[in-house]
């Protein structure tokens, strides 16, 4: 039983290997939450469920930790299926926002929390406890209330919470929306390198195309119970299969030519050209020239009011301004052009 830590990884084998087969989730009333649904999350890695509100991301992860049984489909962790599996025996577990602590427990106790609710004994739930807590080097605050302790370090409690019960993989709903930026940032810095220390999946449900782009090595970005579109975070952004893609991922202009096929090109490799230079490209007027701190965002309208955005620099803004109202002529160059595989929006 003792020996090295059941945290630590035993620098072999990385865990949480995860697949979806053809799972479906259908709620009573007939929703289809989660629709024939195949996912493979390889063992070690970051995966960030993506996508508008309502596209199943929570019910995915529900599913994967046993708080939803699915309709019809399996789910196998590490190869085993955990279908059925009562959520303490899969091998999963949740890491709650920082709220959900305990106020009047101890930080201690709240971290053996869920080990006492599996009956495990005084000295060795606290032994397990002081080392999750090590490992996210909030030991010396054992003590404490969750009162006592800053946003951050709550956290980092409810983090040891979570891997107290040295899961093969850590589900995390929205686990930084109630941080302010500055937290954010550094928290989620923190669960990256956790997560590479610990060698186990983390599967991650956000909004926020950023947080998926910063933290995932897998980014899945589901719409209406399906996945729309999965790979790397470069893939993702870079390489939009459709329009959903290019506009939730942000950062595009799609274009719609007449009787031809949609494309997208990225808004920092759209020019603006002179109304007249004779480049070639789409026609649109300036709206509003916005500074973002590392450049200027240009807002235009297309001839029939579609909206775009050219990101440039300072520089290049310097050196050919643009105000509102003018005309110009929004061009790229041809590598820059993703063909997408949506059909045009039919005409009214
Ligand atoms: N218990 C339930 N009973 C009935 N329908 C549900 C239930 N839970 C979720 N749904 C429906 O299933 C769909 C997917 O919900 P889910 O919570 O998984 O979406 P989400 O992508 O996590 O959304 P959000 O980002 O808003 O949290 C929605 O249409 C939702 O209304």
């Amino acid at each position: 039983m003792h020996g090295t830590s059941p945290l630590q990884p035993t620098a072999a084998k990385a865990r949480g290997a995860i697949e979806f087969a053809a799972v479906t989730k259908r709620f009573a009333g007939g929703a289809v939450a989660v629709d024939a649904l195949d996912l493979r999350i390889a063992a070690g890695s970051y995966v960030c469920l993506l996508g508008p509100s309502g596209c199943g991301k929570t019910t995915t992860l529900r599913l994967l930790a046993g708080h939803e049984q699915p309709t019809t489909g399996d789910i196998l962790l590490d190869n085993t299926n955990i279908v059925g599996l009562p959520p303490a025996r899969r091998g999963t577990a949740m890491m709650f926002q920082s709220y959900a602590l305990f106020p009047h427990l101890s930080v201690l106790d709240n971290v053996a929390f869920s080990l006492r609710m599996r009956g495990i004994g005084k000295a060795e739930r606290h032994a397990k406890a002081q080392a999750a807590l090590r490992l996210v080097e909030m030991d010396p605050y054992a003590a404490r209330l969750p009162a006592q302790l800053s946003g951050g370090q709550q956290q980092r409690v409810a983090l040891a919470r979570a891997l107290v019960t040295n899961p093969a993989t850590l589900l995390l709903d929205e686990p930084l929306s109630a941080l302010d930026p500055f937290l954010r940032g550094r928290v989620r810095a923190e669960l990256k390198r956790f997560q590479r220390e610990l060698a186990i999946s983390f599967v991650h449900v956000t909004h926020s195309q950023d947080e998926a782009l910063a933290l995932a090595d897998h980014v899945v970005l589901m719409r209406a119970g399906r996945i729309e579109q999965q790979g790397n975070p470069e893939a993702l952004f870079d390489r939009p299969r459709t329009a959903f893609v290019a506009r939730f991922m942000g950062g595009h202009n799609v274009f719609a030519p007449e009787g031809g096929r949609l494309f997208a090109v990225r808004c920092d490799r759209t020019r603006i050209a002179a109304e007249g230079s004779g480049a070639a490209g789409v026609p649109a007027t300036v709206t509003g020239v916005e500074y973002t701190g590392t450049g200027f965002a240009v807002a235009l309208a297309g001839a029939g009011g579609e909206d775009y955005s050219v990101a440039l620099t300072e520089a290049a803004l310097h050196a050919h301004p643009v105000a509102p109202g003018q005309r110009v002529t929004l061009a790229w160059d041809a590598q820059d052009s993703r063909p997408l595989a949506d059909a045009p929006a039919a005409g009214p």
